[in-house]
C-alpha cells in the first residue's frame, strides 16, 4: 500500500480529480453544476454575471451551458486567465468602480443570473478582510439588484453565521423563492451553504437598510453577550453553533486590573475579557500602583487575574471579593456624598450579586447532588433488572429472588408489580397462599385479642401478606410460563395435579371448607365473592378449569371442554376409586405375599387414601404420608390392564430390590424407614414455590451397592444394544425390497404359467431358474488395498490400473501397525 500524501482539509477528493479531468480551473465548478442541475437557472439565462470569479471554473461551467451567443462577465480581485466565451476583469465587487465596469460590459442589458461565489481573503493585505462572508454576499446582492432582469435568479454562497438568518430575510424581501442547499461536492466539514433566490422582485425603490450590511446584521444581531453565565457558571463550556463571532477578530483581550475595580459592570468584564493586567502605563496609572501594592492583591488574585478565561466559579468569586475590598479601601463607598445614590445603588448591586452567587452554588450543589443520586439509583435499578432478565433466562432465578427483587419492599416501581391486579383479583391467590390467609387470621385474632393493634404492626402485616400473595402470583406465572415452554414440566405438572387430588381426597376437603369458612368470614366483614369476579375483569381464571379437568393439562381441559365432548362421558369417579382400591389390594398382595397377617394398616404409605385418619388413631398407627418417589412409582405403574409393570432403572430401586429380594431387607425394615424425617415434615401453611423447591432440593439419599449400580449398569447396556431406529429402518427396507422382489418373481411366474408354447417341465425350470437368480446373492466386491508409494504417491484419483473398490493405504501406517502388532506379541 503506497504511503498517501497529506494534503489540507483532504482537499484532493473525487471532485478535484474530477475537475481536472474535464479541464475545470477548480472542482468548484461542480458545485455550480449541482446547483443547475437542482435549479437548471443557466439554460434560461441569456446574460450572466459572476461576482469573485476566480480562477473562473463558474465562467467555464456557464460558458458551456448556457445559450450559445450568451454574455458571461466574470470579475473578481484577483487576476482570471482569460476564458473562452467569457469577459473578465478584476475589481472589488464592493466598490463603485466595479459597478461601474460592469455597466460597461452589459452596457443596456440586464442580467437573468447572478452568481457570487465570494469568500473573504482574511489574513491578505486587502482592505476587504473587514468584510465578513455575510457583508460580501450583502454586497453581492446589492449588485444583483442593480444588474438583474425582473424574476433573475441570484445564487451566493453563505457561510452558516448568526448572520445567516439577517441575510435570508433580505433575500426574502427580494425574490420570489429563497431556498438554500448544499450541492453534494461542497466539503461537509465546510459551512458554506448557497442560497438559490429565484424570481428576482425588481421593486421600484428599495429601502436602502436592506441592503447596509450595519443595519442588517446590527437590527437583529445578538444583543449583549451573556458574560453572567460566563462568570456564574464558567464550568458548562458553550458549544459555538452559530459560527465564530462577527468583528471578534482580535482574541485576546486585556484591561489594567484598575479598571476591573472602578467598572459597574464587573461581570462583564470577567466574562469577555482574558487578562487583567497589572502592567504599569507610559503615564503611570496611580490607581494601579496603589492596586498592586495592596496587601489583598495576593499572588493567587494575582494568577487569577494573569488568565480568566480559565478560572472557575471559585475563582471568580475571590476577584470579585476582591473588588470589593479594594474598592471600600479606596474609598469608592465615601463617594456617596457625592454620588450617593449611584454609588449605593452598584454596590448594593454588587452585593447582591455576590449573595446571589452564594445561593446559585448551593442550589445548584444541591440539585447536582440529587441529579446524581437519582440517577445511581436507576443504574442500579437497571442493572438489578438486566441481571435478573439473564438469569431468568439461564433458568437460574430461584422463585424466591423473582419475588424479592422484582417486588421490591415498595413493588411500586417494579417491573412486574402486581400491586393493581392483586388489589382487584387476589381472592384465588390468596387461597393458593395459605401462609397469607394464616397471617391474615392470625392478625384478625390478634387484633380482637389487643395484640399488635397498632397501626404499624398492621401495615406491616399487610405489607407482608401483599408480599406473599405476589410471591404466590408470581412462582405461579412462572410456573405457567415454564409449563408453556417445557412440554415435559407440562407433563409432570398434569401427573403431579392428578396425584394431589387423590391425595387430598379427605384432607383437601377439610381444606376447602376451612377456606370455605375463610372467605365467608371475609365475605361478611368485607366484600362478597360474587363481587370479586367482575373486580377481575382482568384476570381470566383458568385455575377453574384445571380443578374441573381431572389430571389433564390446562390446554387438554380446555379442549376437551368444547361441546363436541360434552355427551361422551368419561369415566365415573365412582369407578376411578373402586379401580385404585383395586390396585391397592394387588399392590398390597405384591408386596408382602407372605406376610398377609400384616393389615392394610402396617403399610401406612398404601392405607393412608383408603383408610381415615380416625381409623388410624384408633388402631394406634400414625398414618405416614407418601414420598414423592413412591407416589411417582404408584403413577407410573399402569393399572387399567391389571398387571403392574414395575421396571427398576435406578440404582437405588436396583439395590433396594437385591436387598429385598435377598432377605437382607424385610417389609419391617421398609416401614421403620418409612418413619424418616422426610415423612412428618410440617407443609402446613408452607408457600407453594418454597415446597416446590424443597420437594427438589430436600429429598432423601437411599444407599446404593455397587452389585445394584453394576446391575443397573448391564441393564442400561442391555438396553442400548437393542436396535436402534436407524438399523430398523435399514431392516424395514431390506425386507420392503424382498417383498418387491419376491412379486416381481410372482408375476413372471405367473406369466410363465400361462405361456403356451411351453411344457409344464419347462416352465417349473423356468421359475426355479428365477428363483434362484432372485435367493442369490451378489458376490461382495473385494476392496483393493494400494500402497501409497512409487506412482501411487500423492496421487488423487483412482491409482492406474485399479479395477473396482479400492483403498490407498499409507506404508508408513502399515508398517507401524505391524510393529505394533508384533511389540503385543512379544510382550505374551
Ligand atoms: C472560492 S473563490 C471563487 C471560485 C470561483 N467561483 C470559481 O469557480 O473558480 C472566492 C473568490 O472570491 C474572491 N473575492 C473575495 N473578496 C472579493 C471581493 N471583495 N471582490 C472580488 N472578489 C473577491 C477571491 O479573490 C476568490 O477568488
Amino acid at each position: 500500500m503506497g504511503i498517501q500524501k497529506k494534503h489540507g482539509k483532504g482537499r484532493l477528493d473525487k471532485w478535484y480529480k474530477l475537475a481536472k479531468e474535464k479541464g475545470y480551473r477548480a472542482r468548484a465548478a461542480f458545485k455550480l453544476i449541482q446547483l443547475n442541475k437542482k435549479y437548471g437557472f443557466l439554460e434560461k439565462s441569456k446574460v450572466l454575471l459572476d461576482l469573485c470569479a476566480a480562477p473562473g471554473s463558474w465562467c467555464q461551467v456557464a460558458a458551456e451551458t448556457m445559450p450559445e451567443g450568451s454574455l458571461i462577465v466574470g470579475v473578481d480581485l484577483s487576476p482570471i486567465k482569460a476564458i473562452p466565451k467569457c469577459i473578465t476583469f478584476q475589481s472589488d465587487i464592493t466598490t463603485d468602480k466595479c459597478r461601474a465596469t460592469i455597466r460597461q460590459y452589459l452596457k443596456t442589458w440586464k442580467a437573468d443570473t447572478v452568481l457570487h461565489d465570494g469568500a473573504p481573503n482574511v489574513g491578505t493585505a486587502w482592505v476587504q478582510d473587514s468584510f465578513n462572508q455575510a457583508e460580501l454576499a450583502l454586497q453581492a446582492m446589492k449588485l444583483a439588484t442593480e444588474f438583474l432582469v425582473e424574476g433573475g435568479t441570484f445564487v451566493t454562497k453563505v457561510f452558516r453565521s448568526k448572520d445567516y438568518n439577517n441575510l435570508l430575510w433580505v433575500f426574502n424581501q427580494l425574490f420570489t423563492k429563497v431556498e438554500a442547499t448544499k450541492p453534494p461536492s461542497s466539503r461537509n466539514v465546510s459551512a458554506e451553504i448557497f442560497v438559490v433566490c429565484r424570481g428576482f422582485k425588481a421593486p421600484k425603490r428599495i429601502d436602502p437598510k436592506f441592503l447596509d450590511p450595519r443595519s442588517v446584521f446590527a437590527e437583529l444581531s445578538d444583543p449583549t453577550p451573556n458574560n453572567e453565565a460566563k462568570v456564574f457558571n464558567p464550568e458548562v463550556k458553550k458549544r459555538k453553533r452559530d459560527g465564530y463571532e462577527e468583528g471578534n477578530y482580535t482574541q485576546f483581550k486585556e484591561v489594567p486590573a484598575s479598571e476591573f475595580i472602578q467598572t459597574t459592570d464587573p461581570i462583564a468584564i470577567l466574562g469577555s475579557l482574558n487578562r487583567l493586567n497589572f502592567e504599569q502605563p507610559p503615564n503611570g496609572d496611580v490607581a494601579l500602583a496603589a492596586l498592586d501594592k495592596l496587601p489583598e492583591t495576593t499572588q493567587e488574585i494575582r494568577n487569577c487575574c494573569a488568565d480568566l478565561r480559565v478560572l472557575g466559579r471559585k475563582e471568580f468569586r475571590s476577584l470579585l471579593r476582591w473588588r470589593l475590598k479594594v474598592r471600600e479601601k479606596f474609598g469608592f463607598a465615601t463617594k456617596k456624598t457625592a454620588n450617593a445614590a449611584a454609588a449605593e445603588e452598584e454596590v448594593a448591586e454588587v452585593e447582591s450579586m455576590d449573595e446571589e452567587l452564594k445561593i446559585q452554588e448551593e442550589l445548584q450543589e444541591l440539585s447536582e447532588k440529587e441529579t446524581s443520586r437519582k440517577k445511581r439509583e436507576r443504574r442500579r435499578e437497571n442493572e438489578k433488572k438486566q441481571k435478573e432478565i439473564i438469569r431468568m433466562q439461564l433458568h437460574m432465578t430461584a422463585p424466591t429472588e423473582i419475588g424479592l427483587e422484582q417486588a421490591g419492599p415498595n413493588g411500586e416501581g417494579s417491573m412486574f408489580g402486581l400491586k393493581a391486579i392483586d388489589k382487584s383479583g387476589a381472592v384465588d391467590k390468596i387461597a393458593k397462599g395459605k401462609m397469607a390467609i394464616l397471617t391474615e387470621a392470625d392478625a384478625r385474632k390478634d387484633q380482637d385479642s389487643g395484640f399488635g393493634s397498632g397501626e404499624n404492626d398492621e401495615e406491616s402485616d399487610n405489607e407482608q401478606d401483599r408480599l406473599d400473595r405476589e410471591l404466590d402470583s408470581l412462582y405461579e406465572q412462572y410456573q405457567n410460563r415454564k409449563s408453556d415452554a417445557d412440554a415435559k414440566f407440562r407433563a409432570k405438572k398434569a401427573r403431579k395435579e392428578h396425584g394431589d387430588n387423590e391425595w387430598e381426597g379427605f384432607s383437601a376437603g377439610e381444606h376447602d371448607s376451612e377456606d370455605d369458612d375463610e372467605l365467608e368470614e371475609d365475605s361478611s366483614d368485607e366484600s362478597s365473592d360474587e363481587e370479586a369476579p367482575s373486580k377481575r375483569s382482568l384476570l381470566t381464571n383458568l385455575d377453574s378449569n384445571e380443578k374441573k379437568s381431572g389430571g389433564l393439562s390446562r390446554r387438554a381441559a380446555q379442549f376437551f371442554d368444547q361441546d363436541i365432548f360434552k355427551d361422551i362421558g368419561g369415566l365415573p369417579e365412582e369407578e376411578d376409586e373402586e379401580e385404585v382400591d383395586a390396585d391397592l389390594d394387588r399392590l398390597n398382595s405384591i408386596i408382602q405375599p407372605d406376610d398377609e397377617a400384616e393389615s392394610k394398616d402396617d403399610l401406612p404409605e398404601l392405607a393412608e387414601d383408603a383408610e381415615s385418619e380416625s381409623d388410624d388413631d384408633e388402631k394406634g398407627f400414625e398414618v405416614v404420608k407418601r414420598t414423592d418417589a413412591e407416589k411417582q412409582w404408584e403413577d407410573e405403574a399402569p393399572r387399567r390392564d391389571g398387571k403392574l409393570d414395575i421396571d427398576i432403572i435406578t440404582a437405588e430401586a436396583m439395590t433396594l430390590a437385591q436387598q429385598i429380594a435377598s432377605g437382607e431387607k424385610t417389609t419391617r425394615d421398609l416401614i421403620d424407614e418409612g418413619f424418616n424425617k422426610y415423612a412428618f415434615k410440617d407443609r402446613d401453611g408452607l408457600p407453594e414455590w418454597f415446597l416446590d423447591d424443597e420437594k427438589r432440593h430436600d429429598k432423601p439419599h437411599r444407599p446404593i451397592t455397587a452389585a445394584g449400580a453394576a446391575a443397573i449398569k448391564e441393564k442400561l447396556r442391555a438396553l442400548n444394544a437393542r436396535p436402534i431406529k436407524k438399523v430398523r429402518e435399514a431392516k424395514d427396507r431390506k425386507k420392503f425390497k424382498a417383498a418387491q422382489r419376491l412379486e416381481k418373481l410372482r408375476k413372471k411366474s405367473a406369466m410363465l404359467q400361462d405361456e403356451e408354447g411351453m411344457t409344464e417341465k419347462e416352465k417349473a425350470q423356468s421359475i426355479m431358474k428365477l428363483m434362484s437368480k432372485a435367493v442369490k446373492k451378489k458376490p461382495q466386491q473385494q476392496v483393493k488395498v494400494v500402497v501409497a508409494r512409487g506412482g501411487n504417491r500423492g496421487i488423487a484419483g483412482r491409482p492406474r490400473g485399479v479395477k473396482g473398490k479400492y483403498k490407498i493405504v499409507d506404508a508408513r501406517l502399515k508398517k507401524d501397525t505391524r510393529a505394533l502388532k508384533r511389540a503385543a506379541k512379544k510382550q505374551k
